[in-house]
């Protein structure tokens, strides 16, 4: 936006598309109006010996604000830059030997990351985090888009290309939930604050299950609802296209549910899991074996139809997990269960 068409809008647009504009107003003890007047009037009209106390006049004042709201919109709009492609370069096992082929990994894909305890899936998933460029201990490389991703990118990690929902949720601080995504919402320069924690703190209840409320302390969260709250968090409000997960645990959290949001968003969706309902949602999987990746296992049409059946019997597993929770007897035929 040119600045003349900045300077001839009136507040009352202004504002609700920059709520910003009312902090840097604020920092000058102001309140602009939220009515018809237009920026360049109401800078006009504040008085001069007001402005001489913050050492100002009217045209540095102007340019200022001018050069505020601009630097705000170059911000935002770095912010919601996106990676459609994340290729890894093949590097090398813990033996030393080369793995067999490079990756390429595409937004709105759920690819999960399997092999046993140790063999190094946490590695590719912090690979891929650090956007390693041939100096960890796996020498993959990642290229975004094709390209390698420039230094300043790289070690700033301003753009948070990459959000991680990690096993071990804590939270330390002495937050609402509803001031805890009422802060990120604002440091991200959203314009609807209000509707967007209320979509979040929504998706996060239905995600959890046991209903929170939006006045709970988040230290009161249990893991489950923690879980649910980041994923909400990630999937409505990051702008990062891409998403590392490390397992997404049974207990408290509708695993399916969530992996829908993410890839609804077009995010790229990298999860290491042993579980089959999860390992069968994904597209891909790959398989880590001594720090490499061995293979590659598309998802097969038999695999999905199996998926059906695996739902159906983690409903009824939910059910007698939700029994235990609730103090009940566990009274059940395997063979019904098997049905
Ligand atoms: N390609 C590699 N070259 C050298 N070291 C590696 C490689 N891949 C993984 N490692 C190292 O092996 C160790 C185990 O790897 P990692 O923690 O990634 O395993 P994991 O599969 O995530 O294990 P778990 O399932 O127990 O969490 C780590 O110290 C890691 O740095």
């Amino acid at each position: 936006m040119t600045d003349t068409a900045l300077l001839t809008q009136s507040l009352h647009q202004l504002l609700s598309e920059r709520p910003y504009v009312r902090d840097f107003f604020a920092a000058l003890n102001l309140t602009p109006p939220d009515d018809e007047i237009s920026l360049g009037a109401f800078l006009d009209g504040i008085p001069a010996a007001h402005l001489e106390e913050f050492a100002l006049d009217h045209a540095i004042l102007t340019s200022q604000c001018i050069d505020f709201i601009t630097q705000m919109e170059a911000f935002q709009s770095r912010e919601t830059s996106t990676v459609r492609e994340v290729t890894i370069k093949a590097g090398v096992d813990k033996s030393g030997s080369k793995e067999q082929q490079d990756l390429i990994l595409r937004s709105g894909e759920v690819v999960c990351v399997v092999g046993p305890t140790g063999s190094g899936k946490s590695r590719l998933l912090a690979d891929i985090e650090c956007l390693a460029q041939g100096d960890t201990p796996s020498k993959r490389q990642i290229l975004l888009d094709g390209q390698v991703p420039d230094e300043n990118r790289r070690l700033s990690g301003e753009q948070q290309l990459v959000a991680q929902l990690s096993q071990n949720m804590n939270f330390v601080m002495d937050l609402t939930v509803r001031e805890f995504i009422t802060m990120h919402a604002e440091s991200r320069l959203i314009s609807d604050v209000a509707q967007r924690v209320e979509q979040i703190f929504t998706t996060a209840v239905d995600l959890a299950g046991e209903p929170f409320t939006l006045d709970t302390p988040v230290t009161a969260l249990s893991g489950g609802q923690s879980r649910a709250l980041m994923i909400a968090d990630v999937a409505c409000l990051s702008a990062s296209p891409i998403v590392l997960i490390d397992e997404i645990e049974n207990a408290g959290v509708d695993r399916r549910r969530a992996l829908d949001l993410l890839v609804k968003e077009e995010k790229i969706v990298l999860m290491a899991t042993h579980d089959p309902l999860l390992a069968l949602s994904g597209d891909r999987r790959l398989v880590i074996r001594n720090g490499g990746i061995a293979a590659i296992i598309e998802t097969s049409d038999e695999e999905r139809q199996g998926l059906g059946q695996l739902t159906a019997l983690d409903k009824k597993l939910s059910r007698l997990r939700d029994q235990v929770r609730h103090g009940e007897r566990i009274i059940f035929d395997l063979q019904q269960l098997a049905e």
